[in-house]
């Protein structure tokens, strides 16, 4: 069950969350209200599918969400990891648009305010390019400009930066950086994560550790390590 919550951060309440055959979380409670979370793990642990739970495209089997702002659509704004599961038009302006008229606006009000916002992020020259003809990290820059523009209230970015070459990291970093909004991140680049007030890192679709950025990523560094150099040994 979803619910939109009033006040306060995002609520996670005795979920069970099943996907395919798999259980992928069971009775996982959670408050995320800093203003940065990242969240970090093996491949499968289960960030994805938080995600999916907390922007409301997946529902719980048992167990609530609660998230502040949810009663407006585009209040919580998700970042596909993939840019091509997100992108449904053919120019970066009326994707841009499409953001704003989901959400009300009239078509002739969402296209001139798409073309400002470029115009403001010095990108006014995107504004009739094919998205099909950007690069990917070209792409997922669309994605999240797309989001920004509805101004929502909580940004979950999927893996952001994993397209990303190292200037363009570093360019995403500071606007993130920069934003007023929540924004919740995943990532295998520690880095991106270190200095965040907080850090969820899962392992099978449990929390193994909730703190600040610095003490979750070095624990995580630390068992990867000692992963490896058990493979090493085995293999030895
Ligand atoms: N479309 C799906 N149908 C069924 N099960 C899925 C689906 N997508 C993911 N899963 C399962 O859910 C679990 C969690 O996957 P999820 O994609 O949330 O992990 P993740 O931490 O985001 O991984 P990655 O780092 O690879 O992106 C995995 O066991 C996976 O097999």
């Amino acid at each position: 069950m979803f619910e939109a919550g009033t006040s306060g951060g995002i609520r996670i309440e005795g979920v069970t969350l099943v996907r395919g055959h798999r259980r992928v979380f069971e009775g996982l409670a959670l408050n995320l209200q800093e203003s940065r979370i990242g969240l970090i793990g093996d491949n499968g642990a289960g960030k994805s599918s938080l995600f999916r739970l907390i922007s409301g495209l997946d529902q719980p089997q048992q167990g609530r969400v609660v998230a502040p702002g949810r009663e407006s659509p585009g209040r919580v704004g998700l970042m596909f990891q993939n840019p091509d599961d997100q992108i449904i038009f053919p120019t970066v302006a009326e994707e841009l648009a499409f953001s704003l008229t989901a959400i009300g606006e009239t078509r002739p009000a969402a296209r001139q305010r798409a073309l400002d916002f470029l115009a403001r992020r010095g990108l006014a020259a995107w504004a009739g390019r094919a998205v099909g003809e950007l690069s990917q990290g070209q792409r997922q820059q669309v994605c999240l400009l797309a989001l920004e523009i509805s101004e929502p209230v909580t940004l979950l970015l999927d893996e952001p930066f994993a397209s990303l070459d190292l200037p363009s990291q570093a360019r995403l970093a500071a606007q993130l950086d920069a934003s007023a909004q929540q924004i919740i991140v995943s990532t295998h680049l520690l880095e991106h994560v270190h200095g965040f007030e907080r850090v969820l890192w899962l392992d099978e679709g449990r929390v193994r550790a909730d703190g600040p950025g610095r003490e979750v990523c070095e624990a995580y560094a630390g068992y990867v390590r000692e992963r490896v150099w058990a493979d090493r040994d085995r293999d030895a």
